[in-house]
C-alpha cells in the first residue's frame, strides 16, 4: 500500500488528493448508511484521522454534520490540512449513543499498543449503541499482521482504503470487521502481490473426455479408512473422472462408484494413468504409514499431503522431488510442526505459509477459520467460510476436493485455490449443523456454481 501510494505521489498525485479520494469515497458509503441520521466521528493524530476530517466536512456540506471527537491534534502535514478544511467543532464530554460511529483513530500507521485516552475512547465505542464503521482497518489492529493492539470493537462495516491489507483476512481481526468494502482511490498495483482469491471458473469435461483423461485420483488409505472414505466421497464430486482407494483393508460398504484396490501398494502406484494422489487422512503415524508415504512420494505424481502425512513428512522425503507438484493442507498445529521440521523460524500464519512455500517449493494451504494459500502463483487470501465448517472430517473433505482438482489439471496452486471455494460453497449449501458426509455430498451442487 505504501509503495503504491508513493508511486502515485511520484507520478504527481499529492497525498492530500489521495486523502480527499479516500475520505470522500468513504463518506459516500456513510451517507447512505446514516440516511440523514446523526453521525459521530473519532479522529486520530495521523492520516487515518485526516480521512476522518475529510469525511466530517463532506457530511457537513450535505447538511449532516455530526460530532467529531479528537483526543489529539493532527500530527502530519496532510492531516493538518484536512483539519483546517473542516469547518466544524471538536466535541468533548462522553461519547453519545445511537449514532453512526466512524472510527478514524488509527489506520496502517498503528505501531504500538493503544493506551490512555485512545484506549478509553475505543472502549466507550465498544460499549455504546449504534452502527460502527471502521475506516481502513479497526483502530486496534496492526494492518500487516492482524495483531490486536488494544480494545477491539465489533464493527458493522469496515471500509478499506485503496487496497485490502493483510489484516482484513486473518483472525481474530477479520471477525471484528463486519461487512467489508473496498474504496477505490485510483492506485495501480504491481502484479505478483499477495491478493484476495478471485472466484474460480471450473471447466466442464472436454468433448472427447473419458474417465482417465478427466483425471484418475488414487487415494492411499491407512489404518483408519473412514477419513479416506470421506475424502473419496468429496473427490468423486469434484471433477475427477475416476477415484480409486488403495487400501490394505477390506471395505464391504464403500459406494459402488468407488473402486478399491487392495493389492500391494507399490504395484498399484505403477499405474501410469494415475493423475494425482492423496495421502494423509486416516493414514496413521506408524512405521508402516511412513513406508506408504515414502512409496506415494516415490511415485512422482502430483500429490496432496494432509493430516498424518504432514506429521510424518521431513525434508529427506522430498529432497530431489518436483515439489511444485506437491500440495499440502496443514491446519495451524500441522503448519507449526512442519515449520519446525523444515527449520523455519517465523511468527504468524501468513509468514509461516510463505516461508514454507519459499523453502520447499510445495504449495501450502494454511487452512482454518482464516485460510491463506502460498503457492507458485503467489499468496492468496480468502473470505471467511461458514463457521459450521468447524466439525470433524471437514478437513478430509477439503483434501478430497483438492486432490480431485489436482487429478483434473495437475496444477497444485490452482487445485488448492479451487478447493477452498468449493469447500466454502458446499458448506453454504449444506446449511447448519451438517456432518462431513453431508458436506461431501454438497460438493456436487457447489461445483455447479462455478461452471
Ligand atoms: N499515506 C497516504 O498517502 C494515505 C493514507 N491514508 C490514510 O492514512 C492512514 C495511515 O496514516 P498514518 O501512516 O499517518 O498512520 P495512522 O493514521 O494510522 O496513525 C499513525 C499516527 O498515530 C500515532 N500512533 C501509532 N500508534 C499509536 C498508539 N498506539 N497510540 C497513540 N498514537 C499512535 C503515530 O505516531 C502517528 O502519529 C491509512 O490507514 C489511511 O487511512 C489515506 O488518506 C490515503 C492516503
Ligand atoms: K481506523
Amino acid at each position: 500500500m505504501r509503495a503504491a501510494e508513493k508511486a502515485a505521489m511520484d507520478a504527481g498525485t499529492s497525498e492530500w488528493e489521495l486523502m480527499r479520494r479516500s475520505g470522500e469515497g468513504a463518506a459516500r458509503w456513510i451517507t447512505r448508511i446514516a440516511a440523514g441520521g446523526p453521525v459521530c466521528l473519532l479522529c486520530g493524530p495521523g492520516n487515518n484521522g485526516g480521512d476522518g476530517y475529510v469525511i466530517a466536512e463532506y457530511l457537513r456540506q450535505l447538511g449532516n454534520g455530526g460530532e467529531v471527537f479528537a483526543p489529539k491534534p493532527p500530527a502530519t502535514e496532510t492531516a493538518r490540512k484536512a483539519r483546517e478544511a473542516f469547518s466544524g467543532e471538536i466535541a468533548s464530554g462522553p461519547l453519545p449513543s445511537n449514532r453512526v460511529f466512524v472510527d478514524c483513530l488509527f489506520g496502517y500507521g498503528l505501531t504500538r499498543e493503544v493506551e490512555g485516552e485512545f484506549a478509553d475512547l475505543l472502549r466507550a465505542l465498544g460499549e455504546t449503541k449504534g452502527q460502527k464503521i471502521a475506516i481502513d482497518i479497526p483502530s486496534s489492529i496492526a494492518s500487516d499482521s492482524g495483531q490486536q493492539l488494544g480494545p477491539l470493537v465489533r464493527y458493522d462495516l469496515t471500509l478499506a482504503l485503496g487496497a485490502w491489507k493483510r489484516a482484513h483476512f486473518v483472525m481474530p481481526a477479520m471477525a471484528s470487521m463486519g461487512q467489508k468494502r473496498l474504496v477505490d482511490i485510483g492506485l495501480d498495483f504491481p502484479v505478483g502481490l499477495p491478493r484476495l482469491s478471485a472466484e474460480p471458473h471450473i471447466d466442464p469435461p472436454a468433448p472427447d473426455a473419458h474417465k482417465y483423461r478427466r483425471g484418475l485420483l488414487a487415494i492411499v488409505a491407512g489404518d483408519m479408512p473412514g477419513a479416506s472414505l470421506l475424502a473419496a466421497q468429496a473427490a468423486l464430486r469434484s471433477g475427477a473422472g475416476y477415484v480409486k482407494l488403495l487400501s490394505d483393508h477390506s471395505h464391504p460398504d464403500v459406494p459402488a462408484e468407488l473402486v478399491v484396490d487392495d493389492g500391494p501398494l507399490a504395484e498399484a502406484l505403477e499405474d501410469e494413468r494415475i493423475g494425482a494422489l492423496l495421502i494423509g487422512p486416516g493414514l496413521g503415524r506408524t512405521p508402516a504409514a511412513r513406508d506408504r508415504l515414502s512409496a506415494a512420494l516415490a511415485a512422482k505424481r502430483p500429490i496432496v499431503l494432509d493430516a498424518d502425512a504432514l506429521h510424518l513428512l521431513d525434508p529427506t522425503m522430498i529432497s530431489g522431488a518436483d515439489t511444485a507438484n506437491i500440495a499440502i493442507t496443514p491446519h495451524e498445529g500441522e503448519l507449526a510442526q512442519l515449520c519446525e521440521a523444515f527449520g523455519i523460524e517465523t511468527e504468524g500464519k501468513i509468514a509461516k505459509a510463505q516461508a514454507l512455500n519459499a523453502e520447499t517449493g510445495m504449495a501450502v494451504l494454511a487452512k482454518g477459520p482464516d485460510t491463506v494459500l502460498a503457492g507458485q502463483r503467489g499468496t492468496r487470501f480468502f473470505e471467511r467460510g461458514p463457521a459450521w465448517l468447524s466439525a470433524a472430517g471437514t478437513g478430509d473433505v477439503l483434501a478430497g476436493i483438492s486432490a480431485s482438482r489436482l487429478a483434473v489439471h495437475g496444477e497444485a496452486h490452482r487445485a488448492l485455490e479451487e478447493a477452498v471455494w468449493l469447500h466454502h460453497e458446499a458448506a453454504r449449501i449444506a446449511g447448519a449443523a451438517f456432518t462431513a458426509g453431508y458436506l461431501a455430498r454438497a460438493v456436487k451442487p457447489a461445483l455447479e456454481a462455478f461452471l
